[in-house]
């Protein structure tokens, strides 16, 4: 039954871009003609798995585009926190409650606009067989430890180590209690993954295109606008 279901997709947007430096959040920064965070929205509103889009936003944002569909799919809108995850689970906990427990829910970085629908159809298609799961996919670069001099003090392993990207995808009711447990036990999380494996899950691990990518400098912006086509 889940094979042929959408599912809703929470967008954590709420984060304040310091690495990338600048005055604008940089989800509002202009990419190949259109706000970076409107990019990121349309590729996942296209998308035939996707139900609905729970954009999640800083506090006091003055700059979100205030829309309440797009491509159809409703759009929602809740208050972030402090970190990711605050933010993530602000907005799994504001999903609509047609979405039940056992539903899975995606979690897709605003800061991700690259994302490729065949990469969220694999995604989907794979993890609804199993207990969640992410786009990732492995290191294929050697691994150094750097000092606080910038210089190469040795080198890790990098045998089945992989780069975790997003959407990460649970089921929301094991991501809630995940999620806050985590924040309750005052770990450091930088992903649903980790929450969940902290739970006991092992999600599996969907590999998935590098041009993914994060923006979080600026450097990943220049790239991203050569990866995407210019609209507008
Ligand atoms: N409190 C936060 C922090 C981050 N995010 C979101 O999580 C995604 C990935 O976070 P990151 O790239 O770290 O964004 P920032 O936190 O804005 O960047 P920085 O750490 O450089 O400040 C982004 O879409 C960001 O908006 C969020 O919703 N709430
Ligand atoms: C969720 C994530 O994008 C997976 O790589 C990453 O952990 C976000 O980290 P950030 O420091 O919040 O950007």
């Amino acid at each position: 039954m889940t094979a042929e279901r959408a599912f809703w997709c929470v967008v954590p947007a709420a984060g304040h871009g310091r690495r990338f430096g600048s005055e604008v959040p940089k989800q509002y920064m202009p990419l190949a003609g259109q706000p970076l965070i409107l990019r990121t929205l349309e590729r996942l509103a296209a998308h035939p798995r996707i139900a609905g889009l729970m954009v999640v936003l800083a506090e006091g944002d003055s700059a979100w585009v205030g829309i309440d569909s797009m491509d159809g799919k409703p759009v929602r809108t809740a208050i972030g926190g402090d970190e990711r995850a605050h933010s993530v689970l602000a907005g799994v906990r504001a999903l609509p409650d047609t979405v039940t427990a056992d539903d899975f829910v995606l979690v897709h970085d605003a800061a991700r606009p690259c994302v490729r629908a065949s990469d969220i159809e694999q995604l989907v298609v794979r993890v609804t067989q199993a207990d969640g799961g992410l786009l990732g996919a492995p290191l294929r670069d050697t691994l150094k430890r750097a000092d606080a001099h910038g210089c190469s003090t040795g080198t890790e392993p990098r045998e089945g180590r992989w780069r975790a990207f997003t959407p990460q995808m649970f089921r929301r009711g094991a991501l809630d209690r995940a999620l806050a447990q985590a924040l309750a036990d005052g770990v450091a999380i930088t992903d649903e993954a980790m929450a969940m494996e902290r739970a006991g899950v092992t999600p599996l691990l969907v590999e998935g295109s590098e041009d993914n990518l994060k923006i979080t400098t600026r450097a990943d912006l220049a790239l991203a606008e050569f990866l995407l086509p210019r609209t507008r």
